[in-house]
């Protein structure tokens, strides 16, 4: 299927099973569990623990950002929500790695302003966006691949230590000192996102060794393990078969709705934008061209010709 005509059915190729609950594309929330009803847009979520969309919390303000003659980004202004979820989607080189590279302090922007809950990120580096509660996952993976999976998401569970280095390099015996009893709460830590992500089998194995779809997984483990409150995912589903892509759908539904963590992801895959996602903002050449439901960017004639390559 071309990418025109995913856009066009809001499916992907292949197509990935519906999560257990979505809005539809009036905003209305639409619970796919047995005995579940849509609700009206606006009306409170169906069950206890089913997110509620609040306030903005990440505001993006007239981005701009080249390298050298390159536009990467152009004006680009888009809000997210709490407990939203987010898409970025575009044509290959329309600038969505960058805004992801912006919002988390990879990159600085020439010109305009991102803050989250009102904080600016202006000259801020990449571990203090973090240490302000944004954790992002990459497209092509940031693990170690020979450390097991365990040590990975116990890695991404750094920024959460307090304890100095020396501190940690000179314990106690015994289990006492308090760099012993913080390892022990961040090791409980760590072993819950390991049960919740259902990979127990696995948390000895070195991580190389597993499929791409389990090494995506744990990616995900070790963002989880920062607790952020708003989690960038670059092309979570790509390279995935569609069991794989069912499972990381599954994964990012229950994220949100049992930890209220707002995300923003960059997709290509049309079927898994339309399905999981509250809004989509689209680019073009570095350039805004859709902002909206999935129903309305579907609709949205800059869209349709961008995907169909005649919009320039
Ligand atoms: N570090 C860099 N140095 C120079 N140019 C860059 C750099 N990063 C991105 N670009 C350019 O900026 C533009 C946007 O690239 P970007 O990777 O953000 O697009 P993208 O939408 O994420 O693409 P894809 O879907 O292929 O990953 C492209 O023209 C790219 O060549």
């Amino acid at each position: 299927m071309s990418a025109s005509a995913a856009l066009r059915d809001g499916a992907g190729a292949p197509q990935v099973d519906a999560p257990t609950r979505a809005r539809d594309d009036a905003g209305a929330w639409t619970d796919h569990s047995a005995g579940a009803a849509t609700l009206p847009p606006g009306a409170a979520p169906p069950a206890p623990g089913v997110r509620r969309i609040g306030d903005v919390i990440l505001d993006v303000r007239d981005v701009s950002l080249a390298f050298g003659g390159v536009k990467a980004l152009t004006g680009i202004g888009f809000d997210v929500r709490e407990h939203e979820i987010r898409a970025i989607i575009g044509p290959n080189g329309a600038g969505k790695s960058s805004l992801l590279n912006c919002i988390n302090g990879v990159y600085q922007p020439q010109s305009g302003s991102i803050s989250l809950r009102g904080r600016a990120f202006h000259r801020l580096d990449p571990r203090s966006v973090a240490q302000m509660g944004v954790a992002r996952t990459f497209q092509n993976l940031a693990l170690f691949k020979g450390m097991s999976v365990l040590d990975n998401i116990m890695a991404g569970r750094n920024l959460k230590m307090r304890s100095s280095l020396f501190a940690q390099a000179f314990r106690l015996p015994f289990g006492w000192g308090p760099a012993n009893r913080e390892e022990i709460a961040h090791r409980r830590a760590v072993e819950e996102i390991i049960d919740f992500l259902e990979i127990q089998p696995y948390r000895k194995t070195p991580v190389g060794r597993l499929p791409y779809g389990l090494q995506k997984r744990v990616d995900l483990g070790r963002a989880l393990a920062m607790e952020p409150s708003l989690l960038l995912l670059d092309e979570p589903m790509a390279g995935m078969n569609v069991e794989e892509k069912q499972d990381m759908s599954r994964f990012i539904v229950d994220v949100n709705d049992e930890f209220g963590t707002t995300m923003v992801l960059i997709e290509h895959d049309m079927g898994v934008v339309m399905d999981l996602c509250d809004r989509v903002v689209v680019l073009d050449y570095g350039r805004k061209i859709g902002d909206g439901t999935p129903a309305e960017v579907r609709g949205n004639p800059d869209v349709i010709r961008a995907y169909l390559g005649t919009a320039h």
